[in-house]
């Protein structure tokens, strides 16, 4: 009682006349309708989320709008077994271009706490170390990303972030990966697949598994390298994806792409709200295409023999 009265005592302090400038001016070109900015390539998909190209939103106006929300966006990355090597390069590079002004909470998952390097990060960003047990196939590694995500958000994130990101650490940012990524659910376009039919796209073809897609169906193929969203709508993502590998695994099955392909599944039926290029989702092996103006987020090349055992 006595708290909630001193504090109703404040008083609104009078700030002269000046008027109060709720929308600070900005000067850009004004937006054309009759003139799209990318034409060579799909801007939104069917269901009305934008794709994030190059050149389609202005960093300034996504700024003045989220900068003053002050949020955290939260990153999980896991570092296990051989993969502790990847997590200096990750870290340095997202400290150069990964959310620039907004504050960052990193979470890097880790069998091995001793072997995660002290990378010095900027000034309201920091880093936890979380620590889970190995599994023994790089595949079964893979897959339980999702529960040890849905358990972490459960347990500590959910009060820390307000957006959450889940990346591959095998991968070096480029070039900025900003506010224009922020969404509800976001997935990104795997950098294989983007000019392919979907009866080609590596989704789990057999009828047994809880990741079945049928020929004939499917919007694009998302990489599971990538994908993130509101706290909460992670929260619920990797539970449904959790629980269907689960699925899979009392019926003896790991789908073809572990929980990629379950990731896929799940898309199909609960469409994103906002998809990201290939930019944001690339891998150095292979050549660029025109369409990509520039690579933000890619993949290490490794030796996948030596890495994974
Ligand atoms: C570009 C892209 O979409 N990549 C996906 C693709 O894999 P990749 O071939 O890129 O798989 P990967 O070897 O990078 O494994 C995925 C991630 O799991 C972690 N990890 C894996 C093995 C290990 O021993 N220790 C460890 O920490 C690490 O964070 C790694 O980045 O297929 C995988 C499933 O098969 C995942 O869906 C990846 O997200
Ligand atoms: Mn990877």
């Amino acid at each position: 009682m006595e708290k909630c009265k001193s504090e109703g005592s404040k008083k609104l302090q009078y700030l002269g006349d000046k008027p109060v400038q709720l929308f600070p001016q900005l000067f850009y070109q004004q937006p054309r309708v009759l003139a799209p900015k990318r034409q060579d390539v799909l801007t939104v998909t069917p269901w009305l989320a934008p794709i994030v190209w190059e050149g389609t939103f202005s960093p300034e106006i996504l700024d003045s709008a989220y900068m003053p929300l002050n949020l955290t966006i939260g990153v999980t990355a896991f570092a296990v077994g051989k993969y502790t090597r990847f997590v200096s390069r990750f870290l340095k590079s997202a400290e150069m271009h990964f959310m620039k002004g907004y504050r960052v909470n990193y979470y890097i998952f880790t069998d091995n706490p001793k072997m995660i390097p002290d990378v010095q990060l900027q000034p309201g960003r920091r880093f936890d170390v979380v620590h889970i047990k190995k599994y023994s196939s790089w595949q079964e590694i893979s897959v339980r990303r999702m529960e040890a995500i849905n358990l972490h958000i459960a347990e500590r994130s959910h009060r820390e972030v307000d957006y959450l990101f889940c990346l591959d650490i095998d991968m070096v940012f480029h070039n900025a990966w900003g506010a224009e990524t922020l969404g509800d659910m976001v997935a990104a376009i795997h950098p294989g697949y983007f000019n392919v039919p979907r009866s080609q796209f590596p989704y789990e073809r057999r009828s047994s598994s809880a990741a079945y897609i049928p020929d004939g169906e499917g919007d694009f193929y998302y990489g599971g390298a990538v994908f993130g969203g509101l706290v909460k709508k992670v929260y619920e993502f990797t539970k449904i994806c959790h629980m269907t590998i689960l699925a899979d695994k009392a019926n003896g099955i790991m789908a073809a792409w572990q929980e990629e392909s379950h990731l896929n599944r799940h898309f199909l039926t609960h469409k994103p709200s906002k998809l990201l290029s290939p930019e944001y989702l690339w891998d150095d092996r292979k050549p660029k295409p025109p369409e990509i103006f520039l690579i933000r987020f890619s993949t290490v090349d490794k030796n996948y023999q030596e890495v994974r055992n």
